[in-house]
C-alpha cells in the first residue's frame, strides 16, 4: 500500500477573490460533521504561507504578490519534492490554484528524469502568463509556469522588468526549465478560457472533455481516454479545481462556471483516475466557504477527498 502525507498550504495570494485559504479548514468542519477519522488518519505537513502581503497593495500588476507567490511556491516544490523522494504520496490540500505549479516542480525535481503528465479538472485552463494575464491573479497561471510557457505571440500586456525577473525565477523553481511538456496536459470540464489560453489549447493539441462530453461518453470512458492520451508518461498528477463542479451544486469558490461537472461525476472521475499505478499525487484547491451557504462546497469536496483517498488504497 502507497504512504500518503497530507500538505495543508492555506495560501489565497494567487486569487482574485479572498477566502480560499479557509477552505482547508471549511474541510476540516465537513469532515466532523461526518464523524469521518480521516483528519486523524494522515499525518499532516503545513506549508507555512504569505497571506499577510494581501493588508499591502500588490507590487506587481501583472503578477499581484508574485513575490509572495514565489516564496510558497518554492516551499510546496521543496515539501512535495522531499515527500516523493521517500516514496510517499502526497495529497496536497490547497488554497488557490498557484500551488499546483509549486506541486509539479517538486514532483519533477524529485524524479527528473521521469515523463510528467497532468490530468486538469477545473473549469479554467489556467495557462496565462504575466504577458497575457487579464486580471494579474497568479492562479490563472499555474499551467503557464510548469510548462515554462511565456505566449508572447499573444502578448496583451507591457509588463514591467521586475515582473519579468519575478517571473523568470517562478518558472525556475524546483529546476530551470519545463517540467511537463504542454502535450502531456489533459483537460476535464475546461469551459471558461480566453482567446490567448485558446491559443496555446490549439498549438498544443490539448484535449479537452467537456462536462457534455463526460456525461454523453461516462466516466469510465473519458479516464480511459485521458490516460490514453498520456500513455508515454511514466508519472501523473492530478488537479482538481472544485470550480469544474456546477454552479448548481454550490458557489463557494472563488471564480465560478455555469455548466459544471455534477458531484457523482467529478466523484467518479477522481475515483477512477487515482486507481492508475503511474498517479503520484493529487491536488484539491480553491474551496471557498466565505462564498458559501451552509459550509456546501467544503462538504462536496471532503466527500471527494474521502472517496478519492479511499480509492487510492484500496488499489494498492
Ligand atoms: N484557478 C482559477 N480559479 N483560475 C481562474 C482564472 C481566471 C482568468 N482566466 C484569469 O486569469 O484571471
Amino acid at each position: 500500500m502507497r504512504k500518503i502525507r497530507l500538505v495543508e498550504v492555506r495560501s489565497e495570494l494567487a486569487a482574485g477573490t479572498r477566502g480560499a485559504s479557509l477552505g482547508i479548514d471549511a474541510m476540516k468542519v465537513a469532515s466532523l460533521g461526518k464523524h469521518s477519522d480521516f483528519f486523524l488518519r494522515f499525518q499532516p505537513i503545513r506549508v507555512k504561507n504569505e497571506n499577510d502581503l494581501l493588508f499591502q497593495e500588490p507590487k506587481f500588476k501583472n503578477a499581484k504578490y508574485g513575490e509572495g507567490v514565489f516564496t510558497v511556491l518554492k516551499r510546496v516544490c521543496d515539501a512535495v519534492s522531499d515527500l516523493r523522494a521517500e516514496g510517499l504520496f502526497p495529497i496536497v490540500l490547497a488554497g488557490d490554484h498557484s500551488t499546483a505549479a509549486g506541486t509539479i516542480a517538486g514532483i519533477k525535481k524529485a524524479d527528473p528524469d521521469k515523463r510528467l503528465g497532468a490530468i486538469w479538472i477545473d473549469a479554467h485552463a489556467d495557462f496565462h502568463s504575466p504577458y497575457t494575464t487579464p486580471s494579474g491573479n497568479m492562479h490563472g497561471m499555474p499551467l503557464a509556469m510548469a510548462t515554462a510557457t511565456d505566449n508572447i505571440e499573444c502578448e496583451q500586456n507591457d509588463i514591467e522588468e521586475e515582473t519579468e525577473a519575478l517571473w523568470e525565477r517562478i518558472k525556475s523553481i524546483g529546476m530551470r526549465g519545463p517540467k511537463m511538456k504542454p502535450e502531456d496536459i489533459v483537460f476535464i470540464g475546461v469551459r471558461d478560457t480566453e482567446p490567448e489560453e485558446d491559443y496555446l489549447i490549439k498549438k498544443h493539441g490539448i484535449k479537452n472533455f467537456t462536462t457534455a462530453e463526460v456525461t454523453e461518453k461516462g466516466v469510465q470512458q473519458v479516464s480511459k481516454e485521458a490516460m490514453e492520451i498520456l500513455k508515454d508518461c511514466d508519472q501523473i498528477y492530478i488537479s482538481f479545481d472544485v470550480d469544474s463542479l456546477d454552479t448548481s451544486i454550490s458557489v463557494g469558490t472563488g471564480t465560478p462556471v455555469p455548466e459544471g461537472l455534477t458531484k457523482e461525476q467529478a466523484l467518479e472521475l477522481n475515483i477512477e483516475l487515482i486507481k492508475d499505478k503511474r498517479v503520484c499525487c493529487w491536488e484539491i484547491v480553491e474551496v471557498n466557504p466565505t462564498l458559501d451557504t451552509e459550509n456546501r462546497m467544503a462538504n462536496n469536496a471532503f466527500e471527494i477527498l474521502e472517496a478519492t483517498t479511499a480509492s487510492l488504497i484500496q488499489n494498492f
